[in-house]
């Protein structure tokens, strides 16, 4: 079994080299899912003149999920810094994203004061960073945010950036989820 895919359990995302799924996507998704330079850039753009902002939903200390867990080749029952988000254009969640990091790779890394600021405006200026393959799934965030009970998610991504640092560097998993709000501002095919 491969440590992205857990088990068979409906409630178990299972993630698969987006490869895999681009037979299932449109070529506009698969320009976005596939990409792999900054997300927040992205969506900067294509919302044109519209407002951009990240809404922090909640960041903390906790359980990385055991999915998680595994994709960061971490123990489940060691505590890791977790921040869900959502990136919205004019207050409408078009991605949301929950990215989880090992505690003790993030010494000295004051992640926790990076507020509404983007994680990927920081992540993408840091010497060395070291991106893995993508993943994709189509099971839904598992996190409630604002309208989850309209807003569905089309496709999820991951990966695990890196960079190499003293004490080992940084190891954080990057969780983004694609929603149906896209779908309609943008005109995007259905999947
Ligand atoms: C990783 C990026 O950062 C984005 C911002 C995030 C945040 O602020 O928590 C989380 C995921 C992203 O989509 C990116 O821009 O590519």
């Amino acid at each position: 079994m491969s440590r992205h895919c857990v088990g068979t359990a409906p409630d178990l995302p299972c993630w698969r080299p987006i490869s895999a799924l681009r037979p299932a996507m449109s070529a506009p998704w698969w320009q976005w899912v596939a990409s792999t330079d900054s997300l927040t850039a992205r969506i900067v753009s294509a919302g044109g003149e519209r407002p951009f902002r990240v809404r922090l939903l909640r960041q903390g200390v906790g359980f990385p999920r055991p999915h998680e867990a595994l994709a960061l080749g971490m123990p489940a029952r060691r505590y890791a810094w977790l921040r869900e988000v959502a990136l919205c254009v004019d207050e409408t969640p078009w991605v949301v994203a929950r990215s989880v990091a090992p505690l003790k790779a993030l010494r000295g890394q004051c992640l926790e004061r990076l507020g509404e600021r983007s994680l990927g405006s920081w992540l993408f200026r840091q010497p060395d960073l070291v991106r893995s393959p993508l993943y994709a799934t189509r099971h839904a965030p598992g996190f409630a945010f604002p309208g989850d009970d309209r807003i569905s998610s089309l496709w999820g991504r991951r990966s695990v950036f890196q960079n190499g640092g003293k004490n080992g560097g940084l190891s954080l998993l990057v969780q983004e989820y694609f929603l149906s709000t896209m779908t309609d501002d943008l005109v995007l095919p259905s999947r």
